[in-house]
């Protein structure tokens, strides 16, 4: 890899994923750079890949070709174990259906995630339940809470592990415009304080005007 990629927080070179049976390839060599504190929107029509990409990019999903480094490791290269190690320890991933664990209080879900990357302080978790407007909710059980409050429970869970890249697949599409609003200002809070870099795919065209750029993607390819 060249040196320059080294500063870029994420850079993704010439990835091409294609899944079996396909007529062609939903990823058709895709390169992006994001850097630390910048909030990136990913749009494109249903269908175009935005969620493969952010699961490629987490290690979810394995590529056919291409490198994406996080930090200046290349999670292409590593085994299962190293790239379950480094999603712990430097990615954040919120999805639209919120993927609490039903059975755990919210100070649970919180604390869990944050006890998986080695980072389970009871006054970080407490300030962060502060900032997501969560204290008073902190007993509860997912089912109790409202499709806001969970979203930002799984916001906290997402970033309870102080993930140098948050990544989040249609944070408010299952949420009322107002709701939604309130949803994305908090990622753009947190990215915006802690640095994190931030890459949203989503339909929204409100929120992707709240990103400092736009990426979209069409036919395997952005623009
Ligand atoms: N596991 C899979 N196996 C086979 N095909 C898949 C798989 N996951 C996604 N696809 C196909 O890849 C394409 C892109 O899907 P993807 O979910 O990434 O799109 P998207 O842009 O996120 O869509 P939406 O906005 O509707 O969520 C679709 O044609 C989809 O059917």
């Amino acid at each position: 890899m060249q040196a320059n990629l080294r500063h870029m927080l994420l850079a993704v070179r010439d990835l091409v994923k294609r899944f079996p049976g396909a007529e062609r390839p939903v990823l058709d060599g895709i390169s992006l750079d994001v850097e630390g504190g910048e909030i990136v929107a990913l749009t494109g029509e249903s269908g175009s890949g935005k969620s493969t990409l952010l699961h490629v990019v987490a290690g979810l999903e394995p590529a056919d070709i291409g490198h994406v480094l996080i930090d200046g490791q290349d999670l292409t290269e590593m085994d299962d174990r190293g790239r379950a190690a480094l999603r712990r320890s430097d990615i954040g991933i919120v999805f639209q259906q919120f993927n609490l664990i039903p059975s755990l209080s919210v100070a649970r879900n919180l604390a869990f995630q944050a006890r998986l990357a080695g980072r389970a302080e009871e006054a970080q978790l407490d300030a962060l339940a502060l900032r997501l407007g969560l204290t008073d909710h902190l007993a509860k059980y997912p089912e109790e809470l409202s499709g806001g409050q969970q979203q930002r429970v799984a916001i906290g869970r997402a970033v309870a592990g102080g993930p140098r890249l948050l990544m989040a697949d249609e944070p408010t599409g299952n949420l009322d415009e107002a709701t939604g609003d309130t949803v994305m200002d908090l990622l753009v809070s947190l990215a915006r304080t802690e640095g994190t870099a931030l890459l949203v795919a989503t339909h929204s065209q409100r929120l992707a005007a709240r990103a400092d750029r736009r990426l979209h993607l069409s036919r395997g390819r952005l623009a």
